[in-house]
């Protein structure tokens, strides 16, 4: 893995997922996990707004120059990750609220999805579903100039769709 503020992304890693703190991994390792399904290259760190604002702006800032196209931010209870690391590019962001321990993710999810127009966060579900659907995202973006991934796109989905019985067990 690079280092996510040191601009050296290659094309293989499309995506970086970051996350506000250590205890956000349990939840975001479901985005890193879908995208390794789909042979997707990600880079994960830790990257806090509140707790290292300069290393938030220094990735942000050199995001696109990195060779990054999609990025994942995850982060709980007041969680202006994603907001702030959007302010800061132009690069689709799909936030990520993380399920926390007070208000159950509520705060996570106000604070991600209630943006100012002009500075757009595609925010997900709390929790692991949203952290699922965050990786699907962004290998649907990547998919628009990628058939190849396109085909192993619709295959993840057409294998769950297959999984799904049809009587109760
Ligand atoms: N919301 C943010 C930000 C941020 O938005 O910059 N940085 C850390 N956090 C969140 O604090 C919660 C508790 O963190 P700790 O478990 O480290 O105390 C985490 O869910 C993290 O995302």
């Amino acid at each position: 893995m690079s280092d996510l503020t040191a601009g050296t992304a290659a094309d293989h890693r499309p995506v970086a997922i970051i996350m506000g703190s250590q205890s956000d991994w349990e939840t975001m390792r479901h985005a890193a996990e879908t995208l390794d399904a789909l042979g997707i290259g990600h880079d994960c760190r830790i990257v806090s707004a509140h707790r290292t604002p300069d290393r938030m702006y220094a990735f942000a800032k050199g995001a696109r120059e990195a060779g990054y196209k999609v990025i994942i931010a995850g982060a709980g209870g007041a969680a202006h990750l994603p907001g702030m690391v959007a302010s800061l590019t132009t690069l689709p962001v799909f936030g990520v609220p993380v399920e926390s321990k007070a208000l159950s993710g509520l705060d996570s999810l106000y604070s991600i999805v209630q943006m100012p127009a002009g500075i757009p966060v595609g925010t997900l579900a709390i929790g692991k579903a949203g952290a699922t659907n965050a990786g699907l995202l962004a290998a649907a973006v990547l998919a628009l100039s990628d058939t190849a991934l396109a085909a192993r796109l619709d295959a993840w989905r057409a294998a769950r769709t297959a999984a799904v019985t049809e009587r109760p067990a």
